[in-house]
């Protein structure tokens, strides 16, 4: 992340956010991390490994509560404190994972995070079941989620269904992993290396580097597209640049070139003969059978407006709440 001279993007909204707040909020190379106790805590099993960490679910022997243990592999301790930073500001928001303990092990100083524990339903196994209300309601929790953390300068920058929650039976939503995230500082220019490849935004697949809040909304597009339409991912490139193509193929070419002269960007040479000259779809290209009880004029709406290349036209979390498809009756 630097800042630059040239600012050319600012987000529609929370912009100064981080400017109001004093340094300790946001200079996170500053935290000092307070150790608990790592022997309050039992391991029970493996239920997952990520790039860069092992998860197992625990318990805290103190009062016998269930907990979710992040141990970090050995990352810089920035990206560490950027993390647990995030996490303490944003702990106790509405949706998003209570961090509920940092500890290390004696002996290798290796740090874990110790969440509260959501007992998450797969989304290959629940998202396919999914009514209009659920739609609604869990699509909801999330840009609630969303707008909080974009209220308090925090770009998620990972949304995807690995990194949302869900327990159905408490109807309950918890936005995870906050690896990626980072602070929202007008100007700067961030690393485009961030999000997973099926959920990366236009601008980070044509390196436009001042991007901000915008880029989870083209996330969330992306998980309703896939929902909706029954096509998971929605667009799956098999590298960075195919990814592009795959949204080129959907969105169009002259649209793709729209956005870049507006930004005063160019593809790089890795594009070269490959980007083709796509018509933009109709939406209606992607309706099924199998999902007719999902479609409506309102959801097809909301997709083609999240689904926008230009991040400065995309719907905020807040205006996408008060889209008309959360109005529909639920049938
Ligand atoms: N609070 C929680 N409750 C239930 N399961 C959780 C919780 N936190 C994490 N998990 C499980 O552990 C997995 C990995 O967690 P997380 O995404 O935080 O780690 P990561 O190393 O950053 O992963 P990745 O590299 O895949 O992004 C999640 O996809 C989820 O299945």
């Amino acid at each position: 992340m630097s800042v630059n001279t040239r600012v050319y993007s600012v987000a529609r909204v929370y912009a100064d956010v981080n400017k109001k707040r004093p340094p300790e909020y946001w200079d996170y190379e500053s935290h000092q991390i307070e150790w608990g106790h790592i022997h309050n805590y039992e391991i029970i099993n493996k239920i997952g490994r990520g790039k860069y960490s092992e998860v197992f679910h625990g318990v805290n022997i103190l009062n016998d509560e269930p907990c979710v243990i992040k141990v970090l592999k050995p990352v810089k301790m920035k990206k560490i404190y950027r993390e647990v930073k995030i996490l303490k500001n944003l702990t106790g928001g509405p949706n998003v994972v209570g961090l509920l303990d940092i500890v290390r092990e004696e002996e290798s100083k290796i740090p874990a995070l110790i969440f509260e524990r959501v007992n998450n339903v797969d989304f290959r196994v629940l998202y396919p079941k999914f009514s209009v209300a659920d739609i609604q309601y869990y699509f909801t929790q999330l840009l609630i989620a969303l707008d909080y953390s974009h209220s308090m300068g925090i770009i998620h920058r990972d949304v995807k269904p690995q990194n949302i929650m869900i327990d159905p039976m408490a109807k309950k939503l918890r936005l995870i992993d906050w690896g990626l995230a980072e602070f929202y500082h007008p100007g700067t220019d961030y690393n485009v290396r961030v999000a997973s490849r099926y959920h990366k935004g236009p601008e980070l697949l044509v390196n436009l580097q001042q991007y901000d809040y915008s880029l989870d909304l083209w996330s969330v597009g992306c998980m309703l597209a896939a929902i909706v339409f029954k096509k998971e991912p929605f667009f799956r490139g098999d590298s960075n640049t195919d990814q592009l193509v795959q949204i080129a193929k959907v969105l169009g070419t002259k649209e793709l070139f729209a956005y870049l002269n507006k930004y005063g960007l160019r593809l790089g040479s890795e594009f070269d003969g490959l980007i083709g000259n796509y018509q933009r779809k109709p939406w209606s290209d992607f309706f099924v059978s199998e999902s007719k009880h999902l479609l409506s004029p309102e959801v097809v709406d909301l997709i083609d407006r999240l689904l926008t290349y230009d991040h400065q036209l995309r719907p905020t979390a807040q205006e996408a709440m008060a889209h008309p498809f959360f109005k529909l009756p639920s049938t």
